[in-house]
């Protein structure tokens, strides 16, 4: 699909690619044994990815269980299955990158991929943790790139308390960890703010969604 996309004017003529990790990552932790790690502007020439994604990932609108409702899904998704081939070399680099930063701590490869497309500020997606599988009981990790226009991820704790909140998209990389999925929730909420398209490729451990 064609997306009304205004790249950023310096952004335009980088190659695509990815950056290094190592100490260019910076971790944050939060309360109950959850951490987020933050590499802003990881993918360059993200631009790039944005519509070679958004043009050629076969984009499809899919209804939720939400708690016990099943709900209309306000973005588009595409997920990719561990046997799968990745709608772009380059995120195929990302996620060995992933993989030789976060192998070691994680214990096992990253293997799917969710893509999500938020066409405007109207899209979103509600209050919620990874849990369909065993983030719901273990501790995992869930590495998140964004490109297309920012939009504001938040997490709260389950169990009440302050949220934080990342303005994410460019290239951003963003690794929720430790116990994120079962102790916080996350979302992207609806903006009234104009809001160009953002695309966010999640990359989860197998028995992770
Ligand atoms: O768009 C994002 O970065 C978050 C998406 C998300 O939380 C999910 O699909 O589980
Ligand atoms: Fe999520």
């Amino acid at each position: 699909m064609k997306a009304a996309f205004q790249a950023s004017l310096l952004a335009l003529d980088e190659e695509l690619g990815i950056g290094p990790l190592g100490d260019t990552v910076r971790r944050t932790h939060l309360d109950h044994g959850a951490w987020i790690d933050l590499r802003p502007g990881w993918l360059t020439g993200a631009d790039t990815l944005f519509e070679r994604l958004a043009e050629h990932v076969p984009w499809r609108a899919e209804r939720r269980r939400m708690y016990d409702r099943v709900v209309d899904v306000p973005r588009l998704l595409k997920f990719y299955d561990e046997d799968e081939p990745l709608p772009d070399p380059v995120l195929a680099d990302a996620r060995r990158a992933l993989d030789g930063h976060y192998g070691s701590e994680l214990g096992e490869p990253f293997r799917t991929a969710g893509l999500c497309f938020y066409r405007d500020g109207r899209d979103s997606v509600a209050w919620h943790g990874d849990t369909i599988g065993r983030g719901s009981t273990e501790d995992t990790m869930v590495a998140i790139v964004s490109v297309g226009s920012p939009r504001a991820l938040v997490l709260r704790p389950r169990g009440g308390g302050g949220s934080v909140r990342y303005e994410l998209g460019h290239g951003d990389l963003i690794v929720m960890g430790g116990s994120c999925q079962r102790t916080w929730e996350h979302a992207i909420p609806k903006t009234s703010r104009p809001s160009g398209p953002r695309i966010s490729i999640q990359f989860r451990p197998r028995g992770v969604r």
